[in-house]
């Protein structure tokens, strides 16, 4: 009798497999990074075969710490960084061109011809998303435009398109030899390509982008006991292992963090940040900036949709400190050193790395750090640095709570950035609200997992995986309101500022 569920999560910046018991304790867990690809500025790629040699290498690695065999688990689950996208040569695995990573900006000329057209408002009403280069349409299209030979093999199916959860399940079920060509509803509705309404691929929106249906994976449900196969590869797990569930990793983190009635949010802090409401089956369209989006589909029943205010930089401004300004050395100092000072000093730093996201949505935004003084150190820096985190996540909340009408008591969090006590005290200064995090802080592989585990009958239903979110630690805001208010007033001033700068074709 299988024990333990396991789960692959394939992020921006690593990757890991977790397993986790009937409890939803993690039982094991190992992680590997993989390279940032820099070419160009605003260009941004990972290697796949790089990502799927450092799957194989995490999955095989957890089992072995702790004696455990491919026989132990029941399912498995893929969580995946959305809209990341990989197209690649089925006859031979190869990918055509490295993977065109979600925060890449070298798509802003074709989304800007979109809204020119008018057809960005069609594919806001199909597809709940407004032209940008972060979603995977436009990435599919530059490849398709770009790498010689990629068309005409598109065409004849000699090119597949997945975001990296497609091309680890593929590669995993059997790679050219058979192979699974699937991804799941949340991952889909990523693309500007599916029809929230249908969830299914719309001739319309690929019409827009050039996108041949031959090359799209099938569309399936987020839990599903059929449609993903099983792991049969020799390696790495040298057993056939159903794989049964399958979402993008803010879905997923959505489901592990069990907010399964409207209402519920969740808030990760990564390498961005990703702010998840669940709306239930009924589709919320954003007026103020938000997305809309598929939160997970269990099985047959209806889908579940959500409204998610995606922040491009967050914890990646902490590693550009770390690296690019070499100002700390590790992410951990990023605490240590802002704590030196008792306030930004009157800086503010917007890290509009990629163009502003959610709810800006301006491409032509650019970063920078305003209200320097001769006063201002290193230290105001990081300071700034976890408060633009902070900031951020407000102007977010803010729009959903338009959006909604649905005003949060707490913000439940997880991710990453969440280690950082002092940024985590800031969000509860500059929200007014708590801020609570799981005793299980890896919810996207523990969601990933719920969706594997709810297809085998592991777990029974969500009440039972309600059971199991334990609260580990608390902030509670400690800012006098009229703190709270000068210093938001002035952050919307710095991002202000940071518009109207990058010239777009
Ligand atoms: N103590 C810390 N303080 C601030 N940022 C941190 C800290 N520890 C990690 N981070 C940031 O968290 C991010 C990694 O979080 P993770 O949840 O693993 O991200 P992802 O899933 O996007 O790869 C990195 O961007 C890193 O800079
Ligand atoms: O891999 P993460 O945690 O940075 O998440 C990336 C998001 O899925 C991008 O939409």
């Amino acid at each position: 009798m299988a024990d333990f569920v396991g789960a692959v999560d394939q992020g921006t910046t690593s990757t890991r497999f977790m397993i986790f018991d009937h409890a939803g304790n993690e039982v094991a867990k190992h992680q590997l990074e993989h390279a940032q690809i820099l070419p160009r500025s605003g260009w941004v790629e990972h290697d796949p075969v790089e990502i799927w040699e450092r799957t194989n290498s995490v999955i095989q690695n957890a089992l072995r710490h702790k004696n455990l065999t491919a026989e132990d688990l029941a399912a498995i689950g893929i969580t995946n960084q959305r809209e990341t996208t990989v197209v690649w040569d089925p006859r031979n695995g190869r990918p055509y061109y490295n993977a065109i990573v979600w925060q890449d900006t070298r798509t802003d000329s074709i989304a800007a011809a979109l809204e020119r057209s008018g057809q960005g408002d069609i594919i806001r009403r199909k597809a709940g998303l407004p032209p940008a280069t972060y979603f995977s349409g436009g990435k599919i299209q530059w490849i398709l435009e770009n790498v010689d030979g990629v068309r005409e093999a598109a065409e004849q199916g000699h090119a597949l398109f997945g975001n990296t959860d497609a091309w680890v399940l593929w590669n995993l079920t059997g790679g050219p030899d058979g192979g699974i060509h699937a991804t799941d509803v949340t991952n889909a509705s990523r693309t500007m390509l599916m029809d929230l309404e249908t969830l299914d691929w719309d001739d319309e929106l690929l019409g827009f982008f050039g996108v041949p249906r031959a090359m799209l994976p099938s569309i399936n449900p987020s839990s599903d006991r059929e449609a993903y196969g099983t792991a049969r590869t020799s390696r790495p797990l040298r057993a056939a292992i159903p794989i049964t569930g399958v979402l993008g990793d803010q879905q997923a983190a959505t489901v592990g963090q069990v907010c399964y009635a409207p209402g519920e949010a969740k808030n990760t802090y990564g390498t961005g940040n990703f702010l998840v409401l669940n709306t239930g089956t009924e589709l919320v369209r954003s007026q103020h900036g938000l997305l809309t989006t598929v939160a997970y589909r269990f099985g047959g029943d209806p889908a579940v949709y959500a409204l998610e205010g995606s922040i491009a930089v967050t914890g990646s401004a902490v590693q550009w400190l770390r690296d690019q300004m070499k100002v700390i050395t590790d992410a951990a100092d990023s605490e240590t050193l802002a704590r030196t000072v008792e306030d930004n000093g009157g800086m503010y730093f917007v890290p509009a790395f990629s163009g502003l996201f959610a709810p800006y949505w301006r491409s032509d935004a650019r970063g920078a750090i305003v209200g320097l003084a001769r006063y201002n150190s290193n230290a105001h820096l990081a300071r700034a640095t976890l408060e633009a985190i902070c900031y951020q996540s407000r102007d977010v909340v803010e729009a959903m709570e338009q959006d909604s009408g649905v005003h949060l008591d707490v913000l439940k969090v997880d991710g990453g950035v969440t280690a950082n006590d002092l940024c985590m005290q800031i969000q509860a200064d500059v929200l007014g609200v708590p801020v609570s995090r799981p005793v299980v802080a890896e919810t996207t592989a523990l969601g990933a997992s719920y969706a594997a585990g709810l297809a085998t009958g592991f777990w029974r239903d969500t009440d039972e995986l309600r059971t199991h979110w334990q609260e580990s630690r608390r902030w509670e805001p400690q800012w006098s309101e009229d703190r709270r208010q000068q210093g938001y007033a002035d952050w919307k001033k710095a991002v202000e500022r940071t518009l109207d700068w990058a010239k777009v074709e």
